[in-house]
């Protein structure tokens, strides 16, 4: 447009056109005043060139024209729809506004009408309470504590020292006689409201209100609310320590409890039922209903599906497929691991788990490393004085010490702080299994509510933390390192030279590559079996070792002839056993030196049979059933007594002497001596799954401890408690 209208060059643009262009409004100025002699006519204009111009800006103002009149036509379009629109709206408000003053009308009349105080509200004068420290200062409040709080703090009586709330309830309760027949007393709720208003009366220390009540239930409530809300348990523990001494006396362990048992057997042979006043437990003590509690699948399949008895005996194996109640004790420490656990959980854990316990020679450098550090030891306090030493402490340290090398990977050599954290976890071990042990064998905490109101209690519950603790940070380590294994495992199965420990493959390892059904354990779950086998694992092992050198000194023959066996197949020192750095063949060599030790295989099996680690076993009856001749009601707990059979002079002539030669093999394969009589690792589907593991671990300690010391008891007539 600029190109032909021609004034858009021009320098002096007229100010019209300029602002049509840039469609702005006009600013008039005021046009400065003329200077004198400036001439008043016209300036003279050429006329043809104003023609071209105006004609081109009517046309454009007509365009402009017609614009802004399409403009205004739109919007008296959209004025008229808003307009519209508030009219809508308009009435809408109305509307509701009358229905408003309506509403206000009936709010008015109806408050007029049930308070008669409508018109009032408006004029009344609103006056500050008086605060409470002034009402407590003025003893108008008690504000005594009563509710959700400590026993300690509650309003108490002087005679009868009681809780004051009780009294109050019990009173008002039993001096009426139509609240004491009323039906559902104790038992039915009362009203909410009330008991919630009673509280806070109560919490004031004003009685006035519950001592009204007209109906039993609500005085009832209070009472049930106290006591729920008491922070402390029912009996405190104050009392508890107060009247039931015996409960708190770890001395009622194990010993005792066990030497009745024994009594007990002696008296009445192999069956007997142990009363105790809230449960009972069926005692059996030979090979038949040992063969019936732990019967396993692989011997029903044995039996071949035309047996007769075939289906009698698969009811028979799946009737005590769990363990009883005691157990479960167990289970608050160590969780559903395999020692706990039942049906198909059990069945896959332990079959992924037994892999690990297939080649012995991935242990065998653990033990003997950690059987030299021992007998180092005890050559040193031997050196420092000539005193008798305490050996079971010392073979528990030892026992868990190669658990925690074996099961977890922890290894100790130059890594202080592992020692350190092995030595702290060695404590909580000792120190849980030692209540453990205590609630399982003292009659009184085994009640779990008696157990759960003593102070140890509370160290349980700590210690259980604790140990889980150690646990999962070995986990997540162990996560770190297997990470690190897998790259390097390629490379390490390529190398001949490498120093055997490396390869040390520990069930923690084999936990964390397990799978089960396609997934992999949890570390939850790996904790449970990590825990299980330290608990199952090391004082098992302990207690064996320790009976083991027991008879050793006492049979001087017998630990004689111990060492001219070693010394023949061994030597006076063992090359495999003096470093940590070995090569696998040697190993394997030194698992076959431990495979030859036949005499001390014996030895040892003789010191298991008079004094079995685990010496009764307890299941619990799934289904009605007979064992050995006695019927057998479902959830009925039966024991199996493994230490009286294993002393019964049925199964083994002269029970009381302690003959390894009874061993031998041809000794075994008489028709008289029936499989089950022999048990110490018990038998079927849940055995010892360490089984292999304990028996390699106690021959290379024997080895070791033999090999440099000479064993003597203090008196050698000396017979322990069993
Ligand atoms: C001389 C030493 C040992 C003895 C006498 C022994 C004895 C037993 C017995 C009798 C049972 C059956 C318990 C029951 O059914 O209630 C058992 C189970 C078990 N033992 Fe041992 N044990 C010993 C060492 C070990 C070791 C060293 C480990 C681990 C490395 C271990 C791990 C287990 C486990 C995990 C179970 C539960 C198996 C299952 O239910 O499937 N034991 N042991």
């Amino acid at each position: 447009m600029d190109s032909y209208l021609g004034l858009a060059q021009s320098k002096v643009k007229p100010r019209s056109v300029v602002d049509a262009f840039s469609n702005r409004t006009a600013t008039i100025k005021k046009r400065p005043a003329r200077p004198a002699g400036y001439p008043t006519s016209s300036r003279p204009i050429s006329t043809s060139s104003i023609a071209i111009d105006t004609s081109a800006q009517f046309r454009y103002l007509q365009e402009q024209h017609e614009l802004l009149l399409e403009k205004y036509k739109n919007l008296q379009d959209s004025h008229s729809a808003l307009q519209e629109e508030h009219g809508k709206v308009k009435a809408e408000n109305e509307r509701l506004q009358c229905a408003y003053d309506e509403l206000q009308e009936t709010y008015n009349n109806v408050t007029a009408k049930n308070f008669n105080a409508g018109r009032f509200l408006v004029y009344l004068k609103l006056k500050r309470r008086t605060d409470k420290e002034t009402l407590e200062k003025r003893n108008i409040i008690k504000n005594e504590a009563c509710f959700n709080t400590y026993l300690q703090d509650v309003v108490m009586l002087e005679h009868p020292r009681l809780p004051k709330v009780i009294h109050e309830c019990i009173t008002a309760l039993e001096s009426n006689d139509k609240f004491m027949k009323s039906p559902g007393l104790y038992r039915v709720s009362g009203d909410h409201n009330t008991i919630q208003n009673l509280r806070y009366d109560i919490n004031a220390n004003n009685y006035k209100r519950l001592r009204k009540q007209k109906s039993p239930h609500e005085v009832c409530g209070i009472l049930k609310l106290f006591l729920r809300e008491l922070k402390d348990p029912l009996i405190s523990l104050e009392t508890c320590a107060k009247y039931l001494p015996d409960v708190m006396d770890m001395s009622v362990g194990p010993v005792e409890i066990f030497d009745q048992l024994i009594a007990f057997g002696n008296t009445y042979g192999k069956v007997y039922k142990l009363d105790f006043f809230y449960d009972y437990t069926i005692v059996f003590s030979s090979p038949e209903a040992a063969e019936v509690v732990f019967m396993s699948i692989a011997i029903i399949n044995n039996t071949g599906i035309n047996c007769p008895h075939f289906f009698q005996a698969i009811l028979k194996s799946t009737c005590f497929s769990r363990k009883s109640e005691d157990y479960d004790k167990v289970a608050e420490w160590i969780g559903d691991g395999l020692l706990i656990s039942r049906g198909s959980k059990h069945t896959l854990r332990r079959k992924a788990i037994a892999h690990c316990f297939n080649s012995m020679s991935y242990f065998v450098p653990a033990f003997n490393r950690r059987a030299e550090a021992l007998s180092e030891k005890l050559a040193l306090r031997v050196d420092r004085s000539p005193e008798a030493i305490n050996i079971f402490p010392e073979l528990k340290l030892h026992t868990l010490g190669v658990l925690c090398e074996t099961a977890m990977g922890v290894e100790m050599e130059g890594e202080q702080q592992d020692t350190q954290r092995q030595a702290r976890y060695t404590q909580i071990v000792e120190e849980l299994s030692s209540i453990l042990y205590w609630r399982m064998f003292n009659v009184f905490v085994n009640f779990d509510t008696l157990f759960w109101l003593t102070w140890t209690s509370r160290r349980f519950e700590e210690l259980v933390q604790m140990s889980r603790n150690f646990t999962h940070d070995l986990i997540d380590r162990g996560r770190k390192k297997n990470l690190l294994a897998a790259q390097t495992r390629a490379w390490e199965d390529d190398q001949e030279e490498l120093p055997y420990r490396r390869r040390t493959y520990a069930l923690l390892d084999q936990l964390l590559e397990t799978r089960i059904e396609d997934r992999p354990l949890t570390d939850e779950d790996i904790r449970e079996e990590v825990d299980t086998f330290t608990f199952a694992g090391h004082d098992t092992t302990a207690s064996a070792l320790t009976f083991l050198l027991y008879n050793v000194a006492r049979h001087p023959d017998v630990q004689e002839k111990l060492y001219e066996e070693i010394i023949e197949s061994i030597g006076v020192e063992c090359e495999c056993m003096k470093t940590a750095t070995l090569q696998p063949e040697s190993c394997a060599e030194c698992v076959n030196t431990l495979n030859q030790l036949s005499y001390m295989t014996m030895v040892i099996q003789e010191s298991l049979r008079l004094f079995p680690p685990v010496p009764i076993i307890a299941r619990r009856a799934d289904c009605n059933t007979t064992v050995d001749a006695v019927r057998i009601k479902q959830g009925t707990t039966v024991a199996i007594d493994i230490f009286s059979m294993h002393r019964n002079p049925e199964y083994f002539p002269e029970p009381l002497r302690f003959n390894p030669s009874r061993f031998e093999r041809s000794d075994l394969d008489t028709p008289s001596h029936h499989r089950y009589a022999y048990i110490p690792f018990s038998a079927g589907s849940c055995n010892c799954i360490g089984q292999k593991f304990a028996m390699y671990e106690l021959k290379s300690t024997l080895v070791k401890l033999i090999q440099r010391f000479h064993v003597r008891l203090t008196k050698q007539d000396y017979v322990p408690p069993t």
